[in-house]
């Protein structure tokens, strides 16, 4: 008998082997990953590891060197890929001299489809004067409007690089509420970047870190975590880790003869050594440390190669 499988449609997002050069080097190389429909997923990377680029191939800012990426199952540049998804840059770019009252009525002529109280709920706790040019905004005020422009959209894939980088504690705290709600309602993806992996922690359920224009994790934060073990002992004599052997070793730190390794578990933990289960945070920190660890997909995030076309 044939076991049909539920129709899940196809991933929000689809990278295989994505490269992309510049002059002056590689800024992703070989990227593979899938970002399954309906997630909320944090992307976080050190400096210059590749973010931004991704964010920008997604939204058909540029044009790959190699591999391949899908946007919604389409080529980013498929015009119902573009008309699914809405990209916020880092720079929040807004034609300066429109008033803020002119851009929401651009985005409702632009967009076949537009939700103007999604729009209308981002801008409203925060003190953004309609009349207002948006050259003459704070840094803050033009990151609702741009935020306010996105969810007009009523996008399936809305991506967003830094979003809450200038904005107050509390306007985050406001903000991301009210985004993730939205979202949550409708099943929309959203691909958020931070440096602030406590701003994102609550409110993702999916995790790519980026290394090196690499994917060093990605997939289902709690299958991440549940990945791997913290361990800790006393290094032996000549201070090398002992009895970590059955297991992959992303981190060992040593504070006098107290060790402590971040592993993945390839066997049952020798009984010198404490094990307790890490936070998101020292899987992330670890691996930000140690960014020649090997690389960890979990189940979704592991691409189908088949399923990319060229
Ligand atoms: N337009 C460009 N021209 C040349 N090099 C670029 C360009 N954009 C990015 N790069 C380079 O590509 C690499 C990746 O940059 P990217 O902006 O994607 O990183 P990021 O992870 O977003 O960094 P950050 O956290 O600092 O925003 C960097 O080395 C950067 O200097």
């Amino acid at each position: 008998m044939i076991e049909l499988q539920p129709d899940s449609g196809p991933p929000a997002l689809e990278l295989d082997g994505l490269g992309k050069r510049y002059r002056r080097g590689w800024a992703l190389r070989d990227c593979s990953l899938r970002l399954p429909a309906g997630r909320v997923c944090a992307l976080v990377g050190p400096n210059g590891a590749g973010k931004s680029t991704l964010m920008a191939a997604a939204a058909h800012l540029l044009r790959p060197t190699e591999g391949a990426i899908r946007v919604l199952g389409r080529s980013p540049g498929d015009p119902a890929a573009r008309a699914r998804t809405a990209f916020v840059a880092q720079d929040k770019p807004l034609y300066r001299g429109f008033t803020v009252a002119e851009l929401l009525r651009l985005g409702q002529e632009l967009n076949p489809v537009w939700d103007r109280s999604g729009a209308e709920e981002v801008l409203a706790g925060g003190d953004v004067p309609l009349s207002a040019r948006a050259g003459s905004l704070s840094g803050g005020q033009r990151t609702r409007v741009a935020l306010a422009l996105a969810v007009g959209k009523r996008p399936d894939l809305l991506v967003l690089d830094e979003p809450m980088a200038d904005l107050d504690p509390l306007a985050r705290q406001q903000l991301m509420g009210v985004l993730l709600a939205g979202t949550a309602e409708r099943g929309c993806t959203v691909l958020i970047s931070s440096h602030v992996l406590a701003e994102l922690h609550d409110a993702c359920d999916y995790l790519v870190l980026l290394s090196g224009g690499r994917a060093l994790l990605a997939g289902d934060i709690e299958e991440l975590v549940d990945a791997h073990r913290l361990l800790v002992g006393t290094a032996g004599p000549a201070g090398e880790p002992a009895g970590l052997r059955p297991h992959e070793v992303v981190e060992t730190r040593r504070s006098g003869r107290r060790l402590t390794a971040l592993v993945r578990p390839g066997g049952p933990v020798a009984a010198d050594w404490e094990a307790a289960t890490p936070t998101l945070e020292d899987v992330v920190l670890a691996h930000l440390r140690s960014p020649g660890a090997p690389a960890l997909l979990t189940g979704e995030a592991r691409p189908v190669r088949t399923a990319v076309a060229a």
